[in-house]
């Protein structure tokens, strides 16, 4: 791990700890450096922490779909089509972190874009906390209780975060992992940006770094899921229509 993102990562500890003095903490987790204590990242809006506790209690734990791929493999565009077809909420952890960044009074905003530029991963507490509070919330608007969470985990402290903090709550299916050629993502996603996407990331220096941190930091997860028989790989190159037709074939699995 780099010294900037550790420095970052314990600034952000401090950070956390130093707004939550005498709240009793809810959830405990490894940051990068350390143990550290965490309350349950409810500050960040709307949520009714214990909600799912209630809902294990009294229904089924919500389902999880993980969505994985390099960027620009077209994980966006399938979770749209398996949202109008399978009734799945699609939660990309991009989007809620690109949304809390232009929070105003958000205290993780600098952080957040520093990492989304360069590539980097935002640490765990962050991400899975607006992960938990958009399910939340999503449940309690729509009554959806199977999810599609896009672009998450993205590296081990992702991984083991999820698990202290969600893996008890839900069950997760499985992982479909979109495989596309580096060459055909960057042409997507340089594409997105000259259309006007208003991403600080799609432009080449920052994809060159989103790569690394993809062989470097995601390939590992993908294969700690593959290795426990849960990745469903897709080929991702091709026309988005063809592609549907593969993820097609692996709900298919979910309803036989
Ligand atoms: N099969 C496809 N063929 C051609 N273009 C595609 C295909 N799938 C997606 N695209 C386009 O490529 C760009 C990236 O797609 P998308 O946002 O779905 O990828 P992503 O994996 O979610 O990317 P990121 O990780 O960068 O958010 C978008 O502009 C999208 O319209
Ligand atoms: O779990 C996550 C998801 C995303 N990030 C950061 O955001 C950018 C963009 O993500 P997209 O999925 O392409 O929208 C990514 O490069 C990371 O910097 C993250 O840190 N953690």
């Amino acid at each position: 791990m780099s010294t900037a993102l550790a420095s970052i990562a314990s600034s952000l500890s401090r950070k956390v700890l130093s707004n939550y003095v005498g709240h009793r903490p809810q959830i405990y987790f490894r940051s990068f450096t350390s143990c550290i204590l965490l309350p349950s990242i409810n500050k960040f809006s709307v949520t009714k922490p214990n909600q799912f506790k209630n809902l294990k209690m009294s229904s089924e734990k919500p389902k999880v779909i993980f969505v994985l791929g390099a960027p620009g493999a077209g994980k966006g565009t399938q979770c749209s089509n398996i949202v109008k077809t399978y009734g799945y909420a699609h939660l990309s952890a991009g989007d809620l972190l690109r949304e809390e960044r232009q929070r105003s009074g958000s205290e993780f905003g600098e952080l957040i874009e520093d990492c989304i530029v360069n590539g980097k991963i935002v640490p765990v507490a962050v991400t899975c906390s607006l992960l938990e509070n958009a399910m939340t919330k999503c449940f309690a608007e729509t009554g959806t209780n199977k999810f599609l969470i896009d672009g998450f985990p993205r590296n081990r402290d992702n991984l083991d975060g999820w698990t202290l903090q969600m893996s008890e709550k839900v069950d997760l299916q499985f992982v479909i992992v979109f495989d596309c050629t580096e060459e055909v993502c960057v042409e997507r996603c340089l594409k997105r940006g000259a259309a006007g996407s208003g991403r600080t990331d799609d432009n080449l220096e920052s994809l060159k770094k989103r790569f690394n941190t993809f062989y470097n930091d995601s390939l590992p997860i993908i294969e700690f899921y593959d290795a426990k028989n849960l990745v469903r790989k897709i080929n991702g190159v091709g026309d988005a229509d063809v592609v549907f037709e593969s993820v097609q074939k692996v709900f298919k699995e979910i309803k036989d």
